[in-house]
């Protein structure tokens, strides 16, 4: 081989490389989950295969999005558990596409297909007709009468009952529960109850200081960190502006501040330091000079405390949850072809 032609095809692997590199996640930003939402199976296969090179640690299909835009006018997101047969050659093509994992996140219902007989049907045909092992369930139906999304988060009630029958029911998948659980104690009390895993949405974004500040020691027994707040901000400072205008012009000083925003929640300063982050938002260009010139609305003693004694949640959240199960499923198997 010609030097030059070796050169230029070293330059090449370099160049992949660093483009590889480029695209992966750290080692402490793992396991992280890609979510994807549509009704193609050709551009469910492409989103995939885009997202290949990420190495993501699970693919999740949006089965629960009530939002008029996808549910209605888009029709996928929850209107999609309405046609559990279209999910299941979904989540086969996603799962031909990548190496990882696949997941559905679905709700328990929808409209009036809201028993725990439909919710069974929908997760037998899905697991049945592809590779899915783990659903994560929001526990409430979704209503598709043109409510917003965020009374769709409220108006339906909460029905845990269904998500513990799918468990009983169906031994071999796993299960992760969701709606409404707000702090540590609650989440642990589901896992006592035997889900397999819990996801908390709103709270662990409207006060992650003490939603997700105890996970590592009472979820999983780790020795707490003791960071300060002021410590865990120098150090998403180094991530943030190491990921600034990664992609081109985003993630922007807002994009990366935004999971942060409620971090004073409550606490003396909180509203002063959203107003000056509005303010900083116009112009700073750095996450270093974005905090520089916010923090000094929080008082040190705020800065300086590692996190207090978590706020003691409903620990009888699922106490009685095992004797109000709906009855067992009846699998309907005759209308399936099983997964080979
Ligand atoms: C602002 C906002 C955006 C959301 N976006 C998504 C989404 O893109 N995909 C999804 O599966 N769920 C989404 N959800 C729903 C949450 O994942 C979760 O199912 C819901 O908030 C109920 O859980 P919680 O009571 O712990 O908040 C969103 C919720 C909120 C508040």
């Amino acid at each position: 081989m010609h030097g030059s032609t070796q050169r230029c095809l070293q330059l090449k692997q370099l160049f992949t490389r660093r483009i590889i590199l480029f695209l992966e996640y750290s080692p402490e930003q793992h396991p992280i989950v890609l979510q994807i939402g549509g009704n193609n199976l050709e551009n469910l296969a492409k989103a995939t295969k885009l997202a290949n090179p990420y190495h993501y640690d699970e693919i999740n299909f949006n089965c629960g999005c009530p939002s008029p835009k996808v549910a209605g006018h888009g029709c996928f997101g929850v209107r999609l558990m309405l046609d559990p047969k279209f999910v299941g050659e979904a989540m086969s093509v996603i799962a031909a596409n990548t190496d990882a994992p696949v997941s559905v996140k679905c709700r328990i219902g929808v409209d009036n297909h809201d028993s725990y007989n439909e919710l069974c049907d929908f997760i037998y045909k899905v697991s049945s007709l592809s590779p899915t092992r783990h659903f994560i369930i929001h526990s409430r139906k979704a209503l598709l009468n043109g409510i917003s999304p965020a009374e769709n988060r409220s108006i339906p009630p909460l029905k845990y009952e269904y998500f513990y029958g799918l468990q009983r029911d169906f031994p071999d998948l796993r299960f992760t529960i969701n709606g409404g659980i707000t702090c540590v104690d609650e989440a642990n009390a589901a896992l006592r109850a035997g889900a397999h895993g819990v996801m908390i949405g709103r709270a662990a974004y409207n006060n992650p200081w003490h939603t997700l500040g105890h996970v590592d020691s009472a979820i999983y027994g780790s020795p707490s960190s003791g960071l300060t707040r002021r410590q865990i901000l120098e150090k998403y400072q180094v991530y943030g502006d190491s990921v600034l205008g990664k992609y081109g012009p985003r993630p922007r000083v807002r994009d990366v501040v935004m999971p942060l925003i409620n971090f004073f929640h409550s606490e003396p300063g909180n509203s002063l330091w959203k107003r000056k982050a509005d303010a900083a938002f116009q112009h700073c260009t750095t996450i270093k000079s974005f905090l520089e010139e916010t923090l000094v609305a929080i008082p040190d003693r705020v800065l300086d405390s590692s996190v207090a004694k978590a706020a003691a949640g409903r620990d009888d959240l699922f106490a009685d949850i095992h004797s109000m199960l709906p009855p067992p499923y009846n699998v309907r198997e005759q209308e399936v072809v099983l997964y080979a």
